[in-house]
């Protein structure tokens, strides 16, 4: 399917310069929005996952239907703040900032088969530092798939080694 039909770019948003790759007009597609994730459930199978794990917020948008669809259970990463128990963090830079991400402690157990997904990879701040979470937890990542990749940000030199599916490219 070709996504970028439902993809809107809206220029000079968030902040000035910025093609913001708005994936809201995707998800009112009904059939768009399932082709996406069966592509995504189709590429987790044979990978023998346990968990599916996603950034706020975006990454939870993308990967719970995954996550129902394979019958695995689904981990939030969130943004610093979030999450009620105990946490381990990690700082990132994004294209248009500086943050932090958390997870539950005890949200993965080690030796896990994990997923993650997301709806963009652009810089790749986002997930590196989803994958050290995972790592630090004593996850595999396993996969990491998105619905859209901003090549010019080069975000795939930090994926060196892990096995990763992107539906369209910009
Ligand atoms: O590859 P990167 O440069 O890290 O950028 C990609 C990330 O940026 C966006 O999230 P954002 O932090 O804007 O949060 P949101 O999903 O809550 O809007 C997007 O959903 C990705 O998670
Ligand atoms: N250009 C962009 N569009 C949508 N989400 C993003 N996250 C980081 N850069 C983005």
């Amino acid at each position: 399917m070709d996504y970028k039909k439902y993809i809107t770019v809206v220029e000079d948003w968030p902040k000035q310069g910025i093609k913001f790759k708005d994936i809201t007009t995707l998800m009112d597609d009904g059939k768009a929005f399932k082709s996406a994730v069966d592509e995504i459930v189709e590429f987790s199978k044979e990978k023998d996952i346990d968990l599916v794990v996603g950034p706020e917020a975006r990454g939870f948008i993308i990967g719970c239907p995954v996550s129902y669809a394979l019958e695995v259970g689904f981990a939030p990463v969130r943004k610093e703040g979030k999450l009620p128990r105990e946490v381990i963090k990690v700082e990132y830079g994004l294209e248009y900032g500086k943050n932090v991400l958390t997870i539950h402690k005890d949200a993965i157990k080690p030796g896990q088969r994990v997923l993650i997904t997301d709806d963009l990879l652009a810089t790749g701040g986002t997930i590196e530092a989803t994958i050290q979470l995972v790592e630090q937890l004593g996850g595999i990542v396993v996969g990491c798939a998105f619905l859209v990749e901003l090549t010019y940000l080069n975000g795939r030199e930090k994926l060196d080694g892990y096995n990763v599916l992107t539906l369209t490219e910009y």
